[in-house]
């Protein structure tokens, strides 16, 4: 039996961090939604037990080290499965860029097993065992909207933004999580007003969203990579009415209502940048 599961984007509208944990973690206090950028899978039942990775992708790990090969073994072992999985991935999420693609491709390898395995979990204990794999693996879990605090793994859901346009840039660096988090000094990097997205999200109010974007981890990674401060100065000139990196960076996100705007900053940012995509929010059920 085969199931096809989608592993969709995700995109940090707010990202602070409150504190570095004993654990070597920060604390974080976000507001993460999904975009329609998706990877594929496509998991096979496989009677021998073994599990196996095939990644289409010259920067994606086809063993052990693939976070979606990760969460297929801490489900097998965690509820003793004799079966394994043939996992095909589709890479279509930009690797190492912010938009928690490893992440996303874990979550859907445990929802897509709940089924395969007939483990008949909910979204909750799958999210739980998520947080095994990495700190972003909940939220992709649960998808749409929502508030995160602890290492990312504690969510409380969001209603998700009123609709619009987000068009994503990714320079040609890669750059590690660790590294950025490694570097980040809270006493001196500006610190985003966590609240005021919230409030603007709940109150659907757009162009309150656009004000409230912010994420500490920019004192990091614009200083290391200048490419991505070029990318937010060149997405604000052509009228996007908010621009932020994503997570640790170093992708670009631009929020615009308007379609022919998107289009604009589109075919602009081709110009110098060769991983640009339109996409939109998705909203509630995913
Ligand atoms: C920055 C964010 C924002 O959503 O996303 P990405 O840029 O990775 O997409 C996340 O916090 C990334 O979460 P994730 O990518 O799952 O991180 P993990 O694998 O759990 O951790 C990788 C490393 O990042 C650091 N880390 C991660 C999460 C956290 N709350 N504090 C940390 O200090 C730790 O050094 C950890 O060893
Ligand atoms: N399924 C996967 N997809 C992408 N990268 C993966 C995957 N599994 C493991 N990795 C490794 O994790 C690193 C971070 O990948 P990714 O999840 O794309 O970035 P980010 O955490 O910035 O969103 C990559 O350098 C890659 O080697």
């Amino acid at each position: 039996m085969t199931i096809i599961v989608k592993a969709p984007a995700k995109i940090n509208l707010v990202l602070d961090a409150t504190a570095k944990r004993p654990d070597g973690y920060h604390d974080v206090h976000m507001v993460m939604t999904t975009v329609d950028l998706a990877d594929r899978l496509e998991l096979t039942e496989l009677p021998s037990g073994e599990i196996r990775m095939n990644a289409q992708h010259a920067y994606v790990p086809n063993d052990e080290r693939n976070l979606a090969y990760k969460a297929a073994a801490v489900l097998k072992e965690r509820f003793n499965i004799r079966s394994g999985v043939e996992i095909y991935l589709e890479k279509h999420i930009p690797v190492a860029a912010g938009l928690a693609g490893g992440s996303s491709d874990a979550a859907a390898t445990l929802r897509g097993l709940n089924e395969l395995w007939k483990l008949d979990l909910t979204l909750e204990q799958l999210a739980e065992i998520g947080a095994e794999v990495g700190s972003d693996v909940p939220f992709c879990v649960m998808g749409g909207t929502a508030i995160a605090t602890g290492r990312g793994e504690q969510l409380e859901k969001l209603v998700s933004p009123p609709p619009c346009w987000v068009v994503l840039a990714k320079p040609t660096i890669g750059v590690s999580t660790a590294d950025v988090y490694g570097a980040l000094d809270l006493t001196t990097a500006e610190r985003p007003d966590v609240e005021a997205m919230i409030q603007a999200v709940k109150a659907q109010d757009f162009n309150g969203i656009c004000d409230a974007l912010g994420n500490v981890l920019e004192s990091v990674t614009l200083p290391m990579h200048p490419e991505v401060e070029q990318i937010k100065a060149f997405m604000t000139s052509c009228g996007a009415e908010g621009v932020l990196m994503s997570g640790s960076g170093p992708t670009v996100f631009a929020l615009t209502e308007h379609e022919n705007r998107a289009q604009r900053l589109y075919n602009g940012l081709r110009g110098f940048c060769n991983e640009v995509y339109v996409v939109r929010l998705l909203g509630e059920n995913h």
